[in-house]
């Protein structure tokens, strides 16, 4: 925080100040504070982005895995930490046949970001022509923050203008910051201002650079208390993202969020229904968030397949002021990456997989969702409630591939 207190006294009114000025002003008509913020260069292309990769039916596959927790993912299939396996299993999902219909855009990792496919193709370029937007992950990854209790900070502000403005060039059109929010650790006063901080700074670099900023405080889903402690914290860390996100002049218009969702702890013993999810999770929303903000892009936070795309269905059972979809990375690539296991020959099957999964998450994200299909027993039911090529898609992946691993059951901790 100590570069954020130079730049806040720097440029802007201190709190003091600015309240000052307001108490001042009143029953006169200009105040002595101006809050004019001047249009950035890109804002027009940030507002057009952040709305392609908030369109209907639609959501974010994420797949920046920082190569430590890439190592975990492929280490639960057996296979190394290589660039070659990573390259194979990027390879591998950004060329699921008709993948742009139900995802409109990728989080990369920077590797990746500069990576070809297997057959030599860039991967930002196969990624275009299926009508997905190619996203970076920006954070340079978590560290022990000095003074807290055992919490953590997010490093990566050095540097990030002219790394965001590299990943331009690249092609990349928006960008992706998570910092994690512990409950069982407090958390303390000073890990909610420093994430919410190191956010607002920045989503306002991004924007700079021409890049829409995903902004996640990820609460971890870790520990043992309930629902409303949950909401508690999440009032909390929301009010302090978007104080700063205001301090720092951020356009709303050009930005998305990638929130958690409210849920009693993963070890808790209370369980929550995906429409007691809902309740608290847009409560949180619609206290929290302006309308000016498009999409509102969850994250899955070792949630199950199936939990996560029944708990976003069931928040877009109601009209809501944003797009509120996915953007999940364990939810949609769980089954996948098992279904694959390294073996060239299970490929195809590993893409369906895929597909099965962001065609979920999209009838959820227009409400459609119904989740009979995703267990044996109803599997025929599923298949009555979807039509057409999905049908068959569904049919032949849930008899072939997913049914015997596939419960409606939590699946936490499969990595
Ligand atoms: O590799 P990191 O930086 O620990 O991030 C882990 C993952 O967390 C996410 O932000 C959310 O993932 P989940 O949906 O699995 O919770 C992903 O985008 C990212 O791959």
């Amino acid at each position: 925080m100590a570069s954020a207190t130079i730049l806040k006294s720097a440029f802007l009114p201190k709190r003091s100040e600015w309240a000052a000025a307001t108490r001042s002003s009143a029953g006169r008509q200009a105040t002595a504070v101006s809050l004019t913020v001047r249009a950035g260069s890109y804002a027009d292309e940030l507002v057009k982005t952040a709305k392609t990769v908030a369109s209907p039916g639609r959501g974010i596959l994420a797949m920046d895995e920082s190569n430590a927790t890439c190592g975990k993912r492929l280490a639960s299939i057996g296979l190394e930490n290589t660039e070659a396996n990573r390259q194979a299993y990027r390879t591998l999902l950004v060329s699921v046949p008709g993948l742009g219909q139900y995802i409109s855009g990728a989080i990369l990792f920077e590797e990746t970001l500069y990576q070809s496919t297997t057959e030599g193709k860039k991967i930002v370029d196969v990624l275009v022509s299926q009508n997905i937007v190619p996203g970076i992950k920006v954070d340079k990854g978590l560290v022990p923050l000095a003074g807290s209790n055992d919490e953590s900070w997010c490093q990566g502000l050095d540097g990030l203008a002219s790394r965001c403005a590299s990943y331009y060039q690249q092609g990349a059109r928006f960008a992706k910051w998570r910092t994690v929010i512990s409950i069982p650790n407090g958390p303390s006063a000073l890990a909610v201002k420093e994430a919410a901080w190191g956010l607002a700074r920045y989503a306002a670099i991004a924007q700079d650079n021409g890049l829409v900023p995903i902004v996640e405080p990820e609460i971890l889903l870790d520990g043992e208390h309930g629902i409303d402690r949950t909401f508690e914290v999440a009032l909390k860390v929301w009010a302090e993202v978007f104080f700063y996100l205001a301090e720092n002049n951020v356009l709303f218009e050009g930005i998305l969020l990638k929130p958690s969702m409210v849920t009693p702890g993963a070890e808790s013993k209370d369980k929550a229904t995906p429409e007691q999810v809902a309740e608290y999770t847009l409560k949180l929303l619609h206290r929290r968030i302006p309308p000016a903000v498009p999409g509102i892009m969850f994250l899955s936070g070792g949630q199950s397949e199936v939990e996560a795309t029944q708990n976003l269905n069931a928040m877009n059972q109601s009209t809501n002021p944003w797009h509120i979809s996915f953007s999940y990375a364990r939810a949609l690539q769980n089954t996948c990456l098992k279904t694959w296991g390294g073996r060239p020959e299970n490929v195809k099957a590993a893409q369906e997989a895929l597909l099965v999964r962001a065609t979920a998450n999209s009838l959820a994200q227009l409400g459609k969702y119904t989740g009979e299909g995703e267990s044996a027993e109803s599997k025929k039911g599923m298949c009555n409630h979807v039509s057409g090529t999905v049908a068959e898609r569904y049919r032949a992946v849930l008899s072939s591939i997913i049914e015997p691993q596939y419960t409606v059951k939590s699946q936490r901790g499969a990595f």
